[in-house]
């Protein structure tokens, strides 16, 4: 049996997406590492499902694997390519808000053009035991032990858990070490998406992520939140805010603690192509 798939990406960070509309998408953990091998699979950081909706509110449900074969409860560029796949489809008008369901919760996408996608991320979460984070209680910075050196951190979920860490320098050779480092912090109980940001101004920042499951990817959208979320909780930041990553740009919007927090930015086809060993790893 073969597995029809379209490849895609979000500002570079890319995605093997499945129509899964006739139900539940079933794939080995060993499987989804054959196929996002970069050399003799698909190559990608994550897997989607397009599948049927599963609350009555929403239109569609889609879930997300990291190339390690482990799920996540969000993926912020790859909602972006969701909700550009439900339009090429013929499932999803131009500039209609249609509500869609992710493992963690429902998101808002409105397509603005065949290109560019804006989300409605929800509320972002700060308290630890809901991120999940070991903290006895919720704080704009944490101080954490990682590569032998005591690190500033904040902390927050945006459906999946978030570090994420000021910067004075990005190329630093140091981030090398301290994104595995932080990933697999034993403080974060289902290990965690460590961002670095450098604030450039008020409104323009630059980020780094390294990801839970897929390692260091050209963008993240869940991380572009995440360092808005951190940043403008401490008052560092204003409202509307332009988030550069090796692989493009997000712009990111939200009014502060409480508040639901948007998300816009580019998604793109590259290739439809057939998986022809869907038993692989196995
Ligand atoms: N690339 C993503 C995040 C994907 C999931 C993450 N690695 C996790 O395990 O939570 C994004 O754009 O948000």
């Amino acid at each position: 049996m073969a597995l029809r798939f379209s490849k895609m990406h979000g500002s570079g960070n890319d995605f093997a997406v499945i129509d899964s509309r006739g139900g539940a998408l079933a794939l080995s953990p060993a499987t989804i590492r054959a196929m996002a091998d970069r050399h003799t699979g698909i190559g990608f950081d994550q897997l989607l499902s397009v599948e049927p909706a599963r609350d009555r509110a929403s239109a569609f449900y889609y879930g997300i694997w990291n190339a390690d074969g482990s799920p996540s409860g969000q993926c912020g560029n790859g909602v972006r390519c969701v909700a550009a796949w439900l339009h090429r489809a013929g499932a999803l008008a131009l500039d209609d808000t249609v509500q869609i369901q992710s493992p963690s919760g429902p998101v808002a996408v409105r397509v603005i053009d065949a290109h560019r996608v804006t989300v409605d991320m929800g509320v972002p979460i700060f308290e630890p035991a809901r991120i999940p984070f070991e903290a006895p209680h919720a704080a704009k910075h944490y101080v954490v032990d990682a590569d032998g050196q005591p690190l500033e951190i904040g902390a927050v979920s945006m459906g999946n858990p978030h570090a994420v860490m000021v910067v004075e320098d990005l190329s630093a050779p140091a981030l090398a070490r301290l994104g595995p480092a932080l990933t697999g912090h034993p403080r974060f109980p289902e290990g965690v998406n460590t961002g670095f940001v450098q604030k450039l101004s008020t409104r323009h920042v630059r980020l780094r992520v390294h990801e839970r499951g897929s390692g260091w990817t050209l963008a993240c959208g869940t991380g572009a939140c995440a360092a808005m979320a951190v940043l403008r909780q401490r008052g560092e930041v204003d409202a509307s805010v332009q988030v550069d990553l090796p692989g493009g740009s997000l712009q990111i919007d939200w009014n502060g603690p409480g508040e639901r927090l948007w998300m816009t930015g580019p998604a793109a086809f590259v290739f439809e192509a057939e998986w022809l060993d869907p038993q692989a790893g196995d």
